[in-house]
């Protein structure tokens, strides 16, 4: 999984983009559903879990800790878990790739286990802050030896039982909030997390689907989310939306390639998640949500998206929890529109699986945009439609969405534009490629 020869590719749009397509399963969703599914007692049943390297991790590391994971010929996965308290001691380093939301994750649920894990990962995990998780954690009882920075490699020593806390979340962060809450599941009586800014809930929604007792409070603009610890999660049938966040590349796809008409199927629209589209909206898109239903407690539609034209926006700082992944896609639909963009209080994109505001910046000026990057964000001046220059090698370094967003570039711009490497896509994406291709581009 970690340190795969580079795989280069360009790509490129002969003419419109047509068709139907279905994205793989949410990556936030699916973490999550072998999590709990790993801590309820008995058999729990996911489909359309997206098999992705970053959440193969999550199961390998969950087999490691001493559930049972199979897939079914189908495509259903099956789980039995060891339920709440019982995680058993991983003989080996937990290996996560390049994956940030299991390592700080799984951090949480070690740290209230009488077990000790060691966390490794690739070059790109292992420059990730974890300090933000260690510090609530060790509060919590849970030891830690980090290396310098609070990276990776790191060990967790995790006490039971665990030392109950009330936490206000200094970063927007729902990996770090969904590690506390999970600590809390084995942990005495009630821990409590304090979110000023709101960030994705599926922590929230799937605990209580498994049966945890799990409140949320809203005070003002605060959400206050308690869950009762020493919880008996019940085995559940999960089923996963596609992904809003792989989604955005399809659907920008077909708003910049003139001509273009695109449906894309069964993507999840948590208002958490959904960000990206209402700011596509505001920028002009010619967008809209069929079939709106729910599915598995997540709202779900299809979206039906046309070639348009498109104006720059001010982005609000307030939205971008709700897009938090999407800002390497948004800067590109910015590089073509009519107009500036201005986005600010992205200073979180900077510890990603690479620094999204300077590699963005980098790549989109080597195609021929006009950005400007600033300490919490980039302002682009676009085209106003036309194509971009194209012509270089754009260094994706090691983050999927980076290599995603340059494959996207490269359908509207005149010469090739070159991803140096394509092989992180599988984390997040597996047949993105193959999905352009049955789209209408070239790829190679
Ligand atoms: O909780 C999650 O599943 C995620 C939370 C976000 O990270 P942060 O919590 O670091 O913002 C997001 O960027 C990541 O892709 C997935
Ligand atoms: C930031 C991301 O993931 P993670 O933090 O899990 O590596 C992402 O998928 O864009």
């Amino acid at each position: 999984m970690t340190d795969q020869h580079p795989r280069p590719a360009h790509f490129a749009a002969p003419g419109p983009l047509s068709g139907t397509v279905r994205v793989p399963g949410d990556k936030s969703i699916s973490h999550r559903s072998l999590m709990l599914s790993a801590l309820a007692v008995g058999e729990s049943k996911v489909d359309g879990l997206l098999e992705g390297e970053d959440v193969l991790a999550t199961a390998a590391a969950m087999r490691a800790m001493g559930a049972d994971i199979a897939r079914g010929t189908d495509g259903r996965w099956t789980i039995h878990g060891v339920g709440v308290g019982s995680l058993l001691q991983p003989e080996a380093a937990l290996d996560m790739g390049n994956s940030g939301t299991s390592t700080r994750l799984l951090m949480g649920l070690v740290a209230s286990h009488p077990i000790t894990a060691t966390f490794i990962g690739d070059a790109s995990l292992s420059k990730r802050p974890m300090g933000r998780v260690i510090e609530p954690l060790g509060s919590m009882g849970a030891e830690f030896t980090a290396s310098p920075g609070g990276r990776l490699p790191l060990m967790v020593r995790g006490l039971a039982p665990a030392v109950p806390i009330e936490y206000r979340l200094p970063v927007a962060s729902a990996q770090v909030k969904s590690a506390i809450l999970l600590a809390g599941l084995n942990t005495p009586g009630i821990t409590r997390v304090i979110e000023p800014v709101p960030t994705r809930d599926h922590s929230e929604r799937m605990l209580r689907g498994f049966g945890a007792e799990l409140t949320v409070e809203q005070d003002g603009g605060t959400r206050i989310i308690s869950v009762r610890g020493e919880a008996e999660l019940k085995p559940q049938h999960i089923v996963v939306p596609g992904d809003p966040s792989s989604a955005g590349f399809p659907v920008v796809a077909a708003l910049l390639v003139p001509g273009s008409s695109v449906t894309v199927e069964n993507v999840g629209l948590n208002p958490t998640r959904a960000g990206l589209f209402e700011i596509l909206k505001a920028m002009g898109a010619d967008l809209r949500f069929d079939n709106e239903r729910i599915v598995g407690g997540e709202p779900v539609a299809d979206i039906v998206v046309r070639h348009s034209t498109l104006k720059g926006i001010e982005v609000p700082a307030e939205i971008a929890p709700s897009m938090i992944d999407e800002f390497p896609i948004l800067f590109v639909v910015a590089a073509l529109a009519e107009g500036r963009t201005v986005t600010r209080g992205l200073e979180e994109l900077r510890v990603k699986e690479s620094d999204r505001l300077a590699t963005m910046a980098e790549g989109l000026r080597a195609i021929g945009a006009r950005v400007e990057e600033r300490e919490d964000g980039l302002v682009i001046d676009g085209t106003g439609g036309e194509p971009l220059a194209g012509g270089a090698t754009i260094a994706a370094r090691l983050d999927h969405r980076i290599a995603m967003s340059f494959a996207v570039a490269g359908l509207v711009s005149r010469d090739p534009v070159t991803i140096d490497d394509m092989a992180p896509v599988a984390t997040s994406f597996p047949g993105f490629t193959d999905m352009l291709v049955g789209l209408g581009a070239e790829s190679a």
